[in-house]
């Protein structure tokens, strides 16, 4: 079997799961352990990308040019990579970015957006840096579309596009029929980012790998949006045990998810009933904090929230639907206790 190139995305998606607070400190130790393992790219970035660090979106500690900056003064073999997604950032952020000296861009969008990322896929390859096409929630769509989709993401000079079950609604059969739909009609790199909502974060990885995924990512102790995804050092001690030899060192990343990245999580990441009910009704991860602060304003169950949301297909973007629901869901509840 092919060896994967792991993507470790502690920095990026884990910030989610610590309200964007990451210090310049921390950064660089996270860096300098991840580097030190041989991991071969490492995501920097606000949780929601370049430019993330918004109001909506939820604000960053320390600005992500600087952690990215440290990030890039640190490795000293891995490739510093970065989240885009349109929208939230410009063509400007993704420049600056390059600048400062990102070597690699991941454009994400939803999964049937992918004429979205034509300009900036184009920017990245005139910048000479690696593009990635994201395409978020594929749970929402048959793999005819994100074929399709992807095609298109090819046809603008990506050098890889992913199939990123943002939601975690994925099982493993879906996985397999996805990456594969990819493999048959692609001929740069197919990847695959997991999240754990069901518990399938490492099983899904693993089918992606079985049916030709060439990238998969993870986050160092499941540190992620929702119930976090692939744990990095279990995806590495699974691959050795599958007899796949990624060169990554387990004990290096087992010493840094023990003595440097578990220390900054304020409470394990776990499936709780939030992240199942998200999972389970295809809700996009990065809205669990959002949901949350709602369900408590409002006085609300996070599961009904998230319910609706599944229900009315909400997408990356559409974060103010989440006050919208609740605000329904509480008047409702007032409505019926005055019956
Ligand atoms: C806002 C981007 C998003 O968090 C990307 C991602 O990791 C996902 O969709 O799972
Ligand atoms: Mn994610």
């Amino acid at each position: 079997m092919k060896i994967p190139r792991l993507t470790d995305t502690t920095l990026r998606d884990g910030s989610h799961a610590i309200s964007y607070s990451y210090t310049v400190e921390q950064t660089r130790e996270i860096v300098r352990g991840l580097d030190e393992a041989s991991v071969p790219v490492i995501e920097v970035s606000h949780g929601a990308g370049l430019n993330g660090s918004t109001i909506q979106q939820g604000f960053s500690k320390t600005p992500e040019y600087d952690l990215i900056k440290t990030a890039v003064e640190t490795a000293k073999q891995a490739k510093i990579a970065s989240l885009f997604v349109p929208g939230i950032g410009t063509s400007e952020e993704l420049k600056k970015a390059v600048d400062i000296g990102i070597q690699a861009v991941r454009v994400a969008v939803h999964c049937t957006e992918a004429d979205v990322t034509e300009q900036y896929i184009r920017l990245a390859k005139e910048l000479e840096i690696e593009a990635v096409g994201f395409l978020m929630m594929a749970h929402t769509q048959p793999k005819e579309v994100l074929a399709e989709q992807a095609k298109l993401m090819e046809s603008y000079g990506a050098d890889c596009v992913y199939i990123v079950d943002s939601a975690g609604a994925l099982v493993p059969q879906g996985v397999r029929e996805r990456v594969s739909a990819l493999k048959d009609v692609l001929s740069i790199d197919v990847g695959f980012h997991a999240h754990n909502n069901l518990g399938l974060a490492i099983g899904n990885t693993v089918a992606a790998i079985e049916s030709g995924a060439d990238q998969v990512d993870g986050t160092v102790r499941a540190l992620g949006a929702g119930a976090g995804n692939a744990p990095t050092e279990v995806i590495v001690a699974t691959l050795n045990k599958m007899g796949i030899n990624t060169g990554i060192s387990l004990s290096h990343l087992m010493d840094l998810a023990e003595d440097v990245v578990a220390p900054i999580i304020p409470s394990p990441i776990v499936i709780d009933r939030d992240n199942l009910s998200s999972g389970y009704a295809g809700v996009y991860n990065s809205f669990l904090l959002h949901v949350r602060h709602a369900a408590e304003k409002f006085d609300l169950n996070p599961t009904e929230i998230m319910e609706e949301l599944g229900r009315r297909q909400a997408i990356a973007g559409q974060e103010d639907w989440i006050i919208d629901v609740a605000l329904e869901l509480a008047d409702k509840k007032k409505d019926m206790a005055h019956i």
